[in-house]
Parts: structure tokens; C-alpha cells; sequence
């Protein structure tokens, strides 16, 4: 199956220096599949989402995206406004128009249907979260890039936000490249997770990257609870997924 998009190599620098912000980075991701760069305040996963999409130069290698790829973004930081008021109506019509049904068919899929008059700003986090997600559907995409999509969520909000996240990508078959800081809850909604810190630290299964000393170097204690959650789920099915690198050996 052809890549949806691929990067060989990509470096990219802080513009203006030859700083690296990103050093030799080797991606793929497949039709279908939930990806997960989790990594460090400051470790280029922003970066990475840019350059992959194209919206950040590369200082080196090459990224290829399928000719006819259609991508749903929704970007770390959405600046809103909230003294402009905005119906939730005209906000997923913009920049494209889009008719009533097909914006009530998206806030359908993401649990928030109905909101269509509702103005932004009366919006509580969780349901602008999925309103964003609904925009990010309304073309029909393949692939959904969702940059931290669950920032100011409590903790039973972001597991309903993955959970929804999985029910779209079984609904559309779309795949989905996220960056995320909720460990525990990327560990159990991802195919496969990329542990970056200015280049691939480890990457392959969520049980795979959870026991690599350099994920556990990186997120200490925090890395404990997603090792344990694997302790006590020795039934998870990830065989279909193929880890890329041996952690070990990459250093
Ligand atoms: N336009 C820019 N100009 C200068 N430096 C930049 C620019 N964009 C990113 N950087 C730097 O590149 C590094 C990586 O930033 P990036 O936002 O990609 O990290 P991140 O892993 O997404 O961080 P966070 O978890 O805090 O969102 C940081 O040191 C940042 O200051």
C-alpha cells in the first residue's frame, strides 16, 4: 500500500541559522493508521507536523505526499477572537463554503450536533475541540493532523476525544497523525508512536515504545504508567503493526 505521506531524511533548521530543529528524520504513514509523535516541550513535533505538510522549509532530505491527498489540519493553536462573533454555522464555512447538511452531517460524527447557531465563544472546551475536528472532516480527508487536539480537556474529556478519534477513523477509514502529551491515553488509542527529540528517539508499538529505555529516559515517571498499563494487558492485539527501529540499536 502506497505511503500517504513519506519523509527520507528531513532536517529542518530554525529559520535563519543552521540551527537544527529536526536532524535526519525518516517518517511514513499508511492509509488507515493512528500515528502519535509524543516527545518534549520544545522537541520539533510542531515542526515535524509543519514540514510534513509543507508549511516549513526542509534545510535537507525530501518529504512525498500521495498526489491526491486530501488533509484534515487542525493546527496546536487556534486564535480566535471571542469578541468577533462567530456562528459555529459560519465558522465551518470558512475558508470554504459548506451547506447546512454537510456541516451538521460533521458535527454529527464528532457529538456535537445541533450546536449550528451556537456562537464560538459559548462553546466549552471539550465541544470547540470537536467542532474543530468536525472542520477538519468536512472535505472528506484521509488523513487528519490534529496537533495536541486535546489541550485544555480534563481527563474524561481527552479519553471521549480519542475514543471519538478511533470511532472516525473506523467510520471514513481516514488516517490520523496526532501530537500529543497524554501519554496513557495515546498509548492505548495508537497503531504506532514516534518518540522524538530533535530526531527519532524510538518509534514502533505502543508496547514497544513504552519499555525503550530512551522513552523512559525522556518521560521518567510519567513513563511508568503507560509500562504498567502493558504489564496488565498482555491480550492488546498490535502484532498487525511492524516495529521500524530497535530502539536499543538506534543509539
Ligand atoms: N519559527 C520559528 N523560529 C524560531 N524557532 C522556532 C520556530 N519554530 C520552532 N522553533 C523552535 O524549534 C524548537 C521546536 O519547536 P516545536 O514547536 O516544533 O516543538 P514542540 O515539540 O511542538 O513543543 P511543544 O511541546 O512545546 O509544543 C523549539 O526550540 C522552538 O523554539
Amino acid at each position: 500500500m502506497s505511503a500517504l505521506i513519506a519523509a527520507r531524511h528531513l532536517t529542518t533548521h530554525r529559520p535563519g541559522t543552521t540551527d537544527p530543529i529536526l536532524r535526519n528524520i525518516d517518517f511514513r504513514i499508511d492509509p488507515g493508521e493512528i500515528v502519535t509523535v509524543v516527545g518534549p516541550n520544545g522537541s520539533g513535533k510542531s515542526s515535524l507536523i509543519r514540514a510534513l505538510l509543507g508549511h516549513m522549509p526542509l534545510a535537507q532530505g525530501q518529504v512525498d505526499r500521495r498526489p491526491d491527498l486530501r488533509i484534515g489540519y487542525v493546527p496546536q493553536r487556534v486564535q480566535l477572537d471571542t469578541a468577533i462573533p462567530l456562528t459555529v454555522r459560519r465558522f465551518l464555512s470558512l475558508p470554504r463554503r459548506v451547506s447546512a447538511a454537510a456541516a451538521e452531517h460533521a458535527l454529527q460524527r464528532t457529538d456535537v450536533a445541533g450546536l449550528q447557531q451556537r456562537q464560538l465563544s459559548q462553546l466549552s472546551g471539550g465541544q470547540f475541540q470537536r467542532v474543530l475536528l468536525a472542520r477538519a472532516l468536512l472535505h472528506d480527508p484521509h488523513l487528519l493532523v490534529l496537533d495536541e487536539p486535546t489541550q485544555g480537556l480534563d481527563q474524561p474529556g481527552m479519553v471521549a476525544f480519542y475514543r471519538l478519534i478511533e470511532e472516525v477513523r473506523r467510520q471514513t477509514g481516514a488516517a490520523v497523525l496526532m501530537v500529543s502529551h497524554d501519554l496513557l491515553v495515546v498509548m492505548r488509542s495508537s497503531d504506532r508512536v514516534i518518540c522524538l527529540n530533535g530526531h527519532v528517539c524510538c518509534e514502533g508499538t505502543p508496547q514497544h515504545v513504552s519499555t525503550a529505555p530512551e522513552y523512559r529516559a525522556l518521560f521518567g515517571g510519567e513513563a511508568e504508567g503507560t509500562l504498567a498499563l502493558y504489564r496488565h494487558r498482555h491480550d492488546h492485539d498490535h502484532d498487525h503493526v511492524h516495529d521500524h527501529h530497535d530502539c536499543a540499536a538506534h543509539h
